[in-house]
């Protein structure tokens, strides 16, 4: 390949409109030197910007797993899952997933990204095959992957206000007189990635069986941390299709869907995410497996998560400034400006803690934010660090 440099000044204007408004992001490595530290720059972090609520990216029997099954069957499926890529490890890891999340079936994709970008693409493309475009009602905080499903199937967006289930009852209401033959799709997440709050999914499953709409939920922030035994908020309720990733409180990477036989039959013939991709090697199949044995063991690492979150919900309230409606180990410091918020995670990593600044487009204008993730790994001492350090910087920042 030859170098070719004619395009960019096309790049560079776009990278310099980034930079003029705080919001050009850079690639820094870090070295993880355990499941609750870093090493950026020669300098020991406390992570408070991982998703790995319950430190399970450093479990031993996860990493066991992993390196036995890669030993013994090698570091690649070869092929996608419809073609040699299926083995029985992946039937076995989604047995116990569809046993987990308390559902007839489930499978397994390669990133929570792709699963919401194609499952949902595949669904609303087929909906608009029974007769009608489908009323798709989405909740306007919905993650970037949900919105790219959307667009993948060409659909308009119906969306309601952020987790105001009202809102999404009178939108339904008011579409009620629609095409009949236009399926009802509400899309939602039972823990929001950007603010820590929940979705009453007992109430969004009831209104949703009112209005005949299916439903389909991204559980990616509370597998394993949220539920009973961890198996997420949807557990128990009437839910059309649960999603989720193994990529944050389960340690590993990957994700998965979890639904009827049907559905799950009708997925593995029609998504292109799951068709047209190569099936999830051993060693993140191994991590999968290992995850899901030990999830539901973990109560008392989750109850100390949910007791640091609301400790650190009071520290942030206690200095004046506002968690938002977190009630989850996710929890912003709302801030505002891009540049602000920009250098209040640079007085946070002064006293060696790592907390970044989530910016527009991620979150609306103006709501930049310093986003903390909590985890069970995180020793009371760091706890007590981020504490002192969030007094320290709000002193800085008033
Ligand atoms: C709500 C939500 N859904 C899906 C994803 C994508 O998952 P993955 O990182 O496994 O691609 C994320 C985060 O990355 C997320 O926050």
């Amino acid at each position: 390949m030859r170098f070719m440099a004619r395009f960019d000044p096309i790049f560079q204007t776009a990278l310099d409109h980034m930079a003029d408004t705080h919001t050009r992001r850079v690639l820094r490595p870090v070295r993880h030197a355990g499941a609750a530290t870093v090493i950026r720059d020669g300098r020991e972090l406390v992570n408070f910007s991982s998703n790995d609520y319950l430190g399970l990216s450093h479990h031993p029997a996860l990493r066991a797993r992993a390196a036995q099954w890669l030993q013994q069957d090698g570091t690649g499926a070869g092929a996608s899952r419809l073609v040699t890529g299926t083995t029985a490890r992946h039937m076995q890891v989604e047995a116990r997933l569809a046993a987990f999340k308390g559902c007839e079936a489930a499978m397994i994709l390669a990133s929570g990204w792709q699963a919401n970008a194609s499952v949902l693409a595949a669904l609303l493309r087929l909906a608009a095959e029974q007769g009608a475009p489908p009323l798709v009602f989405t909740d306007r905080l919905n993650h970037a992957s949900l919105h790219q499903g959307c667009m993948a199937a060409g659909v308009r967006q119906i969306r309601f206000r952020h987790n105001d289930l009202g809102h999404l009852d009178s939108l339904l209401e008011r579409h009620a007189g629609n095409d009949a033959r236009a399926m009802r799709v509400i899309v939602t997440e039972s823990v929001f990635s950007m603010d820590g709050d929940r979705t009453d999914i007992a109430q969004l499953g009831a209104l949703a069986r009112r209005h005949g709409a299916f439903t389909y939920v991204d559980e990616a922030h509370a597998t394993g941390v949220l539920g009973p035994q961890g198996r997420g908020l949807c557990a128990g309720h009437d839910i059309d299709l649960v999603m989720g990733t193994f990529s944050k409180a389960l340690g590993g990477f990957g994700a998965y869907v979890a639904g009827s036989r049907a559905l799950c039959d009708w997925l593995a013939n029609a998504c292109s995410g799951f068709v047209f991709t190569t099936a999830p090697p051993p060693a993140v199949l191994g991590a999968m497996d290992a995850a899901l044995e030990l999830a539901p063991t973990l109560d008392e690492a989750r109850a100390r998560l949910a007791r640091n979150a609301d400790h650190i919900r009071s520290v942030i309230h206690g200095c004046g400034l506002s968690s938002g409606p977190s009630t989850t180990q996710v929890i912003p410091i709302m801030i505002g400006e891009a540049a602000h918020a920009l250098s209040f995670a640079t007085r946070l990593e002064t006293h060696g803690v790592l907390a970044t600044a989530i910016r527009p487009p991620t979150v609306p204008p103006n709501g930049s934010r310093i986003r903390l993730a909590l985890s069970a790994a995180h020793t009371d001492g760091m706890i007590d660090r981020l504490a002192h350090a969030i007094t320290l910087a709000t002193r800085r920042h008033a």
